[in-house]
């Protein structure tokens, strides 16, 4: 039937071509073909057009399918922070949690395969997007070698990192001290920004996973500072001990109170633990806000080297380097505290840190890990950015400025860090090649929650108060403003714990201040280990005493030993702790009125509450 008309175009001479297509048009086959054309013409814009803006937000904003439901989800900033507690506020949660099994869970913290079916379509999803990020991000460390992405407005200069060939030096609001001391400090500078009482609720179920060399401790003293002046419970190691355990896999019973059900609520849990979520759930509340800290895996290095100078991997290692060019060999990662040279961050987590940078699924493991703490974890910070990573937190946690702040605890002085060499930073990159992924990883989306949700100019403003009150605080409370090594520290007391080649610094406290400003000023710079001590005290004060009791009995035996020097970090520091009870009960029991008994049951008793 419609045969004719093209029989027709093909007869007819060239010159009659106009007519000859306009008679086309007429035909219903041939208006049907152009129709045809039209459609393909306009999907094919479309298709393009997708493709096109699905590409500019790949890259400008690599993380954006993690956290793009997330702002759909919560339109207005209240509810973006109320949301980051919530279940479906986990970032990685709309790409990957409805793919999810337990059994993933379960595999990565018993460190067996990755590759089973129901957990390979999340891998390959996930990696795909990391692979995109980890690509042009190393792409940028070319320019700039172990520097970290910064936010346009932030200036190099602000974060202690600055390539590897210098190393991080003192910040300078700690020294800057400008106004008169004043023991109001802590009463009148309750700086609330966009968070106040009438917006979002202070949140008090915290679990911090206490990563290694990684501005932990300083973090550790915030959430002892503030559970403590609000009576909140903390979900300390079982029988004394400093760490939950680690580098044992965290289970419900290494906290004390569990097993004797003699503590009704945990509110934070914060010393180290090598994580499991399963078991750390049995002890927190299901509404428990979940956070930790990552560090440039350079930077991060370098510390542990000399930190860690005597675990078997290092004590007969002379340089980074050395180790770095023979670890390949020699290093054995069955030997008792190896982990700690090897993917620590990846470890703490409960990931198999024994992971080679040319493994065939290096970047499988690689997404699977970052997808389970994006899953486990709603906040992670950034270590060398550590002022938005508290304005971060605070946000989150709907707390105040006040609550934030700190001084910077258990840094090494300057003549124990080491300087390196843009080699030696890319060998370490790729001997710690997850921690390397996992730090770009999360360095990105930390970047993007910025963005999200607070703003740049915001975090700028927020940033500037929060250094004011450090500076107003350091002059307060310091003798001299900044931390000293600790042989300069008067009170024992206070004197952090000292570990294989570095020198860890402490603070001396101003001697002009009041008692009350004194007691204060004591919680912001009290060491990991007397702190947790003391909270253990308070919160344990008959087991406390049984343990004083134990640990005389014990001591001379232990002494005699002289193991404590070959031990490994954990027992090294358990032995420590042991001194420092002993320190504590030979004042008690003469009852002398030193500054060094601020750890004491009586000062305990006597304690005021920070604001
Ligand atoms: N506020 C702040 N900002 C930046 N960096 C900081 C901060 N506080 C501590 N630090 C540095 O963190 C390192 C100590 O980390 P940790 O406390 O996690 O160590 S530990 O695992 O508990 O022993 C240690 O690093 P190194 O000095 O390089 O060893 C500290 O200097």
């Amino acid at each position: 039937m419609l045969s004719p008309p093209r029989r027709w175009i093909r007869e007819q001479p060239l010159s009659s071509v106009t007519s000859c297509v306009r008679r086309g048009l007429c035909s219903r086959r041939h208006s049907l073909w152009i129709l045809l054309i039209l459609l393909v013409v306009c999907i094919a814009i479309q298709t393009f057009v997708a493709r096109q803006a699905r590409n500019d937000k790949l890259t400008g904003l690599p993380h954006l399918r993690f956290t793009v439901s997330k702002q759909h989800l919560f339109p207005t900033l209240q509810n973006v922070w109320e949301g980051l507690h919530s279940e479906s506020s986990l970032a990685v949660k709309p790409d990957v949690k409805s793919l999810q099994t337990e059994r993933m869970a379960d595999l990565h913290h018993q460190n067996e395969g990755y590759g089973k079916p129901s957990d390979y379509i999340v891998s390959r999803h996930v990696e795909k997007i990391v692979n995109r990020i980890t690509d042009s991000q190393m792409e940028a460390t070319k320019v700039s070698p172990g520097n970290p992405l910064l936010p346009k407005y932030e200036t190099k200069q602000s974060h202690g990192l600055q390539g590897f060939l210098v190393l991080p030096s003192p910040r300078k609001s700690l020294i800057a001290g400008t106004d008169t001391p004043t023991s109001s400090i802590f009463l009148k500078t309750r700086t609330n920004t966009f968070h106040t009482k009438a917006t979002c609720h202070p949140k008090s179920h915290i679990v911090f996973l206490k990563t290694h060399k990684t501005a932990s401790s300083t973090i550790l003293n915030i959430l002892y500072r503030y559970g403590e002046s609000r009576n909140l419970t903390f979900a300390l190691p079982l029988n004394k001990h400093s760490q939950l355990f680690y580098p044992f896999f965290f289970a419900s019973h290494f906290v004390e109170g569990v097993s004797s059900r003699s503590v009704r609520e945990f509110h934070i849990m914060c010393n180290h633990m090598r994580f499991r979520k399963s078991e750390v759930a049995k002890v927190m509340p299901q509404d428990t806000f979940y956070f930790s800290i990552l560090r440039h895996p350079v930077a991060m290095m370098e510390s542990i080297f000399i930190y860690y100078k005597s675990i078997p991997a290092f004590h007969k290692i002379h340089s980074l380097d050395e180790f770095l060019d023979t670890s390949r060999r020699s290093y054995n990662s069955s030997v008792a505290n190896n982990h700690y040279a090897h993917n620590i961050m990846a470890f703490d987590f409960g990931f198999d840190n024994n992971v080679a940078a040319d493994a065939e699924n290096l970047e499988e493991k690689a997404s699977m890990t970052i997808a389970a703490i994006e899953r486990d974890f709603h906040l992670i910070l950034i270590s060398e950015y550590f002022d938005e990573s508290m304005i971060m937190l605070k946000n989150a946690l709907c707390w105040s400025l006040e609550d934030v702040v700190s001084f910077k605890l258990n840094s090494r002085n300057e003549r124990t860090r080491r300087m390196l060499l843009p080699n030696t930073a890319e060998k370490i990159k790729r001997w710690n090649a997850i921690d390397w992924r996992i730090y770009l990883h999360f360095n990105t989306t930390f970047w993007h929650k910025v963005d999200s949700l607070v703003g740049q100019e915001q975090m700028k403003w927020e940033i500037s108060q929060l250094r004011e009150l450090q500076a107003k605080l350091a002059n307060t409370c310091l003798k001299d403003g900044r931390a000293v090594d600790p042989s300069q520290i008067k009170d024992a007391g206070l004197k952090p714990f000292q570990y294989g080649a570095a020198v860890i610094q402490g603070y001396n406290l101003n001697t002009h201040i009041d008692r009350q400003t004194k007691t204060k000023c004591q919680r912001f710079i009290t060491p990991e280990l007397q702190y947790t001590d003391h909270l253990y005290t308070k919160q344990f004060p008959e087991l406390a005493d049984k343990h004083r009791q134990a640990g005389r009995i014990a001591a001379p035996q232990h002494q005699r030993s002289g193991r404590a020097a070959m031990m490994g970090m954990a027992w090294a520091r358990e032995a420590h702790h042991r001194q420092i009870i002993r320190h504590r009960f030979s004042n008690f029991k003469n009852q002398k009125a030193s500054t060094s008994a601020l750890l004491t049951h009586t000062e305990t008793n006597n304690k005021t509450s920070m604001p």
